[in-house]
């Protein structure tokens, strides 16, 4: 115990003898403050290095802080070269700005770490400067803080926000994490190049962490020797180290300027490559002498948080409403060569700035699918389009193909396909759908599908899992298939809906390796976030907390104003947000502790791709200019509109005597490739076509395939008889029987002539409109008590006309349908029924689990009785032949 004691008391003595020794070192040391010579001429050079700093360092970086007021300078047009650290007073009345080189030569160090608060004010004081003077998004800063000097950065906290200046680091990982970025920075490229960054990186070390290794500290000395050359600087407080053991021990920094600490100045040494005045003494590095500043500097003093607040809360604000990007900020240079990208690893274009800087966003193994989501007049279609063009700028057509789909009216996607004033379309788009049918989404779907597993085979015999890993020459483009209006097509919870979302999910599910990628753009309801309307559901039912399996395969998330809901029900980073900006997040649109900074997640501004219409039509012309020989436009299927049947290539080949037998021409179906429908009158049992519907539209339906059907013959060679029964039908009649007499034989009957007509052993067309008027009052009722038409001559029509080349085409009221279809108990019915806009109650009465519950207005449906086939289909435009 007693040996214990005397051990303490001992240790006690020495540590006051070393705080003593201590203090009298320092009093000596600040008595070697450099005495000036001649104090007249100290006056002279005082005033004209004052005036020289001011030429040198105009703005932020050399004002004196304490004076700033009111209005706020302006950033300067370029990054700063010098930085002012404090007031060099060689007397106490005479004094200029101690400058000292920075950004673009070398580094700042100061020996005592920011635990003294004096080099904490001057740090903020040179990082004020810097941010203050630095022309918006060119200057990226990292910082460092260690044990007691925790709070040096807080009040910078804004710029977190904007992208410039993360959460300071503040332990032993976070350093090396911070070192490690910056290795990156200056990295040589795999030429073996410095790169060449348009920003310039600051990392700034206010005091080291606790733990730090000693290769910590040759991380950092390495980086101060390659960073000048790669745009990276350093300001660290502390350096050199204490030097408490050899290994710790670490020379001065590279290419800094150091400053010593005394009391209560501070003395600047020389900047790199240079001496400046008498050697100083350097008892602080127990170095010896150095070249430096030849009199004493006063470190500018804390700014204080109120100004450093308001300029750090300007510039975030400048930088976030910034320079307004315009479409060509996303594209590459005009002059570069066309298409040169690979798309074999994934598609990648810019889609927006974010603090002055573009952000990249792709189609690749991690982000195969996106989720875009904005109100009405949010954007949304320009942001779309910005991306198409701005795909279809960097990857030719053998990398990428487009599916573009709108399911709203509008005029979505113009930009991109052919017009009637403008022929040019962009090459990579395949087909696209405007205000879109949901049968045509589904065929769309059903084609990727197809293509899916195409390419899983064409894999598999490969021997290989991606399509990336096929040779270039075998691999078929990405397709990228963009359904704007999503949220239109499950707004009905339908079979058709729950078909969707049921292909949807595997596409999205078995896409990503075959290259295949989906965009699902809606209004704010989709999405599984607080504004979302189905709060977790996509509206395929699969809601109540659970999350969705279809929404859960897109990673990527694009919250434009009031889409919201398509980040997670807490991540709020979409609240009010202005046109022009989106939120664009990596991670399913997940958050993350507010102020932090979020990796994933970027608020960008966007430009809209029409602010010049002429651009993106000058963009489109030169892509249309470089598609690959004999490539023909996107097939485009327009639901507002009428297929033309002068454009059918069937009827075409017909009129030209190319076509096989006779076929009724329908229209178009709602199909990607909009395939004509038509039904084959040949000799086989049953070809007999039906027209249900409203009285007129069905009569016109009618009367527009029997001209098709006249098409098929040679003229002279096909006999029509036509019989106009039903009311209001005679001027369809007339105006066919005109058209049709030029090239055949044309009688107009009555329902006795009708009759008559079948007496006889001729072939030829009957054409009863009002199929449901028969039998004709002036013939006896059925015989077997029934209604319709059935009678012993029609019998014998449905069995074998078509055999002896006669075939009943009619058309009749939607009430007769179900009577019709059947024919008679003795023979085969009409072979093929067309439903004009038929009611859900209709469709529901027919067989077969294919057939849709409800028809968009303005379509029919064919079903091919004997094919066993259900089509939706767009009749021809009634004007007929105006093509
Ligand atoms: N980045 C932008 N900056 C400024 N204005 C924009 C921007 N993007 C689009 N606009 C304008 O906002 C309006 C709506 O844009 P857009 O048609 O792209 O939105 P939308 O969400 O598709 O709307 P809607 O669904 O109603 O068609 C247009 O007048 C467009 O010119």
């Amino acid at each position: 115990m007693a040996s214990l004691t005397a051990r303490t008391t001992r240790a006690a003595a020495l540590h006051r003898q070393a705080a003593a020794t201590v203090a009298a070192a320092s009093a000596a040391l600040d008595a070697t403050r450099p005495v000036p010579v001649d104090q007249q001429r100290q006056y002279q050079i005082a005033e004209r290095l004052r005036s020289a700093a001011a030429r040198l360092v105009p703005g932020w970086a050399g004002v004196d802080l304490g004076e700033v007021a009111g209005a706020l300078p302006p950033a300067g047009p370029v990054l700063p070269s010098f930085v002012r650290v404090g007031m060099a007073k060689p007397l106490d009345d005479a004094g200029f700005p101690a400058l000292v080189p920075l950004l673009g030569t070398g580094h700042l160090t100061v020996d005592a770490d920011a635990r003294d608060p004096r080099v904490a004010g001057l740090l903020r004081a040179v990082l004020l400067r810097l941010i203050a003077s630095a022309p918006a998004g060119s200057l990226l800063v990292r910082a460092v803080q260690g044990p007691g000097s925790t709070e040096v950065f807080a009040p910078f906290a804004v710029l977190a926000d904007a992208g410039l200046l993360p959460p300071p680091a503040t332990e032993h990982s976070g350093l090396r994490a911070v070192l490690a970025e910056a290795e990156q920075w200056v990295r040589p490229n795999a030429a073996g190049r410095r790169p060449a960054h348009d920003r310039v990186m600051l990392l700034m070390i206010a005091a080291l962490p606790e733990l730090v290794e000693p290769a910590d500290l040759d991380r950092i000395s390495v980086l101060a020797e390659q960073g000048p050359a790669a745009g990276l600087h350093l300001v660290v407080a502390g350096w050199p180290p204490p030097p408490l053991t050899p290994e710790l021990t670490r020379p001065p920094l590279a290419y800094a300027t150091p400053v010593t600490m005394r009391n209560p100045y501070a003395l600047v040494g020389a900047p790199p490559g240079t001496v400046l005045g008498a050697p100083v003494l350097d008892g602080a590095t127990g170095g010896g002498p150095a070249a430096g500043l030849n009199c004493p500097v006063f470190v500018d003093a804390d700014p204080g948080p109120e100004l450093i607040d308001r300029v750090c809360r300007e510039r975030a604000a400048q930088i976030d409403s910034g320079r307004q990007p315009r479409l060509p900020d996303l594209l590459p240079a005009p002059d570069a060569d066309l298409w040169t990208e690979s798309g074999a690893e994934g598609l990648t274009t810019t889609v927006g700035f974010a603090a002055g800087r573009a952000v990249d966003l792709g189609f690749a193994d991690l982000t195969p699918h996106w989720l875009v989501s904005g109100r009405s007049g949010s954007g949304r279609s320009a942001f779309l389009t910005n991306v198409i063009v701005g795909l279809a700028a960097r990857y030719g057509p053998d990398e990428l193909a487009f599916y573009l789909v709108d399911a709203a009216e509008g005029e979505s996607f113009a930009e991109c396909l052919q017009t009637e004033r403008d022929r040019a379309w962009l090459p990579q788009v395949r087909a696209a759908g405007l205000e879109a049918d949901r049968e045509y989404v589904l065929a769309v779907l059903a084609e990727l599908g197809v293509e899916l597993e195409r390419r899983a085979d064409l894999c598999e015999r490969a021997g290989v899992a991606r399509l990336a890993a096929l040779p270039p020459e075998d691999r078929p483009p990405r397709l990228v298939c963009v359904i704007e209006s999503f949220h239109l097509l499950l707004a009905e919870r339908d079979r058709l809906a729950v078909e969707v979302t049921t292909r949807l999910e595997t596409l999205t599910r078995r896409g990503r390796p075959y290259g295949i990628h989906l965009v699902l753009a809606g209004d704010g309801t989709i999405g599984e976030g607080p504004t979302a309307a189905g709060q977790g559901d996509t509206g395929t039912g699969s809601g109540q907390g659970r999350r969705d399996p279809l929404l859960g395969q897109f990673p990527v998330r694009v919250a434009l104003p009031g889409g919201g809901g398509v980040l997670a029900p807490a991540n709020d980073a979409a609240a009010g947000l202005p046109l022009g900006s989106a939120v664009v997040n990596t991670a399913g649109g997940l958050g993350g502790p507010r102020g932090a900074v979020r990796g994933h997640e970027r608020l960008v501004r966007f430009p809209d791709p029409l602010e010049d219409p002429g651009l993106v039509a000058a963009l489109r012309h030169r892509l249309w200019s470089a598609r690959p020989e004999g490539a023909g436009p996107p097939t485009v299927f327009a639901g507002y509109a009428r297929p033309h049947l002068g454009n059918d290539p069937v009827y075409r080949a017909a009129l030209a005597g190319r076509a096989d037998g006779p076929v009724a021409l329908l229209g178009r179906a709602v199909d990607v490739p909009r395939s004509p429908v038509g039904f084959p009158l040949d000799s086989a049992p049953g070809r007999h076509l039906a027209v249900f519907g409203a009285t007129g539209a069905a009569a016109r339906l009618l009367a527009t395939a029997v001209r098709t059907v006249a098409a098929h013959h040679e003229s002279g060679t096909a006999r029509f008889v036509l019989a106009p029964l039903a009311a209001g039908t005679a001027q369809v009649a007339a105006g066919l029987a005109e058209e049709l007499a030029e090239r055949h034989q044309v009688t107009t009957v009555d329902g006795a002539g009708l009759l008559a007509a079948l007496d006889g052993d001729q072939s030829g067309y009957l054409v009863v409109f009002g199929w449901d008027e028969l039998p004709p009052a002036d013939l006896p009722p059925r015989t077997d008590g029934g209604v319709g038409p059935v009678d012993e001559r029609f019998t014998a029509v449905f069995r074998d006309g078509p055999a002896r080349g006669v075939h009943l085409l009619v058309s009749g009221r939607e009430t007769a349908a179900g009577a019709a279809c059947s024919g008679g108990a003795d023979g085969p019915g009409f072979g093929g029924v067309v439903l004009v806009d038929p009611l859900p109650a209709q469709l529901a009465g027919l067989p077969g689990d294919v057939v849709p519950e409800r028809l968009r207005p303005g379509r029919a449906l064919f079903r091919d009785v004997l094919a066993d086939r259900v089509t939706v289909l767009v009749p021809y435009a009634e004007s007929g032949v105006d093509g």
